[in-house]
């Protein structure tokens, strides 16, 4: 690649799209982070990074940086988020084949603190012009409607290379921004065991409190795989869209074919802040009859009230902190977790602010963050070597993207990475895969721990179409 890396970026105005981001979600290519009405979306893709291995997040994190120092960045807007951006999900584990990558796409839309922009990046020589990003995006959106969020409603002169070219297979913009209730049944569909059968699951996770008990780890978080075929194809862009708006506390992401929505933040980089949501303890909030109707203080009872699960915060917690310090100079974790309240469980959650302090003159980026932080106690356990030996012995299963860091990251180094759970990877346009794990402490019982994943899949479920 010779071409000089440019960017522009412009102001939208964010009162002509009141749907805000869930909008631009019209094509089942998007790339997407989102939150409420908050978030990016990105569209075609001008390269990529791949990788495999231990040192994935650092290679990543070289290539981007290498990119961005040399590019040529017009950006009106300075938000985080604004300017050069890639996309990116990452292998849980370093052994994996699975390929970790970094997407930059051709064009972004962001929404957030009541700003909206429009960026184009590109390699190719000639002028980037407000009037050209425009007419990319219209392109991507399939529709000639882009110019109505120009902050001043000026209507921009279309370049004619560009203009009026549909894409196929693409909705217009508005088409999305209905959430449809109740929701779609995919005809046909039908679920699959996946690597495991739930009783071979099930006598891994005796398996792993057997280990636990021994002494050799404290906590271990074993997941599985269920698959989904959709006879009638999968609608990536509708899963996206419901996801977004049923799960609000959620961040919904999609990256390369791995969709979902995920409670928990691994870390979000703004400057010198740094956060985290760090989770573990989780309740089904449909009783034995199917029904949601578990109250809040059981639910507290339950969660914040239980030793085991306290316990199994506890070290989430413990295991965040200790990564982080050594970046920080300050931070702060509430004394107390908090009750998290999603349509399918409740969970027991923390909140974690950390000032970043500088290393050999930088602040670290939110990648080199990652490399320090991934995997958690949240999705591995404690210590982590010895609960990752033991995921791969019981688990049989390469989990992909699944559970590994899943976000975006802007030339600032700012970035928001969630930790991909409660999603899935679309194999092909029929078949679907899920991913749901738990941590197991000592005392957790196998059949309560399948019942969670069964929770856990809901929300993809749900968007997919199948109940259960
Ligand atoms: C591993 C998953 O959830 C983690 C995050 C929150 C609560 C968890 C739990 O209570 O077991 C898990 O540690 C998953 O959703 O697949």
């Amino acid at each position: 690649m010779t071409s000089t890396f440019r960017t522009l970026t412009v102001p939208l105005d964010g009162k002509a799209s009141p749907g805000g981001l869930p909008q631009f979600l019209v094509r089942d290519d998007v790339l997407c982070w989102s939150r409420r009405e908050a978030g990016l979306v990105g569209f075609g893709e001008i390269t990529r990074f791949t990788t495999t291995g231990p040192d994935r997040f650092l290679e990543a994190d070289i290539w981007w940086r290498h990119l961005v120092i040399e590019a040529d960045i017009t950006d009106s807007v300075e938000l985080p988020g604004t300017g050069p951006v890639a996309f990116g999900s990452f292998a849980f584990s370093k052994k994996s084949a699975h390929e970790s990558r970094l997407i930059v796409p051709e064009i972004v839309v962001g929404f957030r603190d009541g700003h909206a922009w429009l960026t184009q990046l590109t390699f190719d020589d000639g002028v980037l012009t407000e009037a050209g990003a425009l007419a990319a995006l219209d392109r991507w959106l399939g529709s000639g409607s882009a110019s109505a969020f120009l902050p001043d409603g000026d209507v921009p002169t279309s370049d004619p290379d560009v203009a009026g070219d549909g894409t196929p297979g693409a909705q217009p913009p508005g088409a999305g921004a209905a959430v449809v209730r109740p929701l779609p049944l995919a005809a046909g569909a039908t679920l699959h065991t996946g690597s495991l059968s739930e009783e071979d699951w099930m006598a891994a996770v005796a398996a792993g409190v057997a280990e636990i008990r021994t002494g050799a780890l404290e906590k271990l978080v074993l997941a599985r795989d269920i698959v989904a075929t959709v006879p009638t194809g999968v609608n990536a862009a509708q899963v996206l869209r419901e996801l977004s708006a049923r799960y609000r506390e959620c961040w919904t992401y999609g990256v390369d074919g791995l969709v979902g929505a995920t409670p928990e933040m691994l870390i979000q980089v703004e400057g010198r802040t740094a956060q985290a949501r760090v989770l573990a303890g989780t309740l089904d909030r449909r009783d034995a009859h199917g029904q949601a109707g578990i109250p809040m203080d059981y639910a507290e009872r339950v969660l914040a009230g239980s030793e085991k699960q306290r316990h199994e915060h506890e070290i989430a917690i413990q295991s965040l902190t200790s990564q982080l310090a050594p970046f920080s100079e300050a931070m702060n974790a509430h004394d107390e977790p908090f009750i998290l309240e999603l349509p399918n469980v409740w969970h027991l959650a923390s909140d974690v602010k950390a000032e970043l302090a500088e290393v050999e003159g930088h602040v670290p980026t939110c990648l080199a963050l990652i490399n320090a932080l991934h995997p958690t106690a949240a999705v591995c356990g404690t210590p982590t070597l010895v609960a990752g030996a033991l995921i791969r012995k019981l688990e049989h299963l390469d989990r992909g993207p699944y559970a590994g860091p899943v976000g975006w990251l802007d030339a600032a180094g700012n970035g928001e990475w969630g930790i991909a759970l409660r999603g899935a990877v679309i194999e092909d346009p029929q078949t679907v895969r899920l991913y749901a794990g738990c941590g197991i402490v000592d005392g957790s019982q196998p059949e309560a721990e399948l019942a969670e994943t069964w929770a856990k899949f809901r929300p993809m479920l749900e968007s997919l179409g199948i109940s259960n």
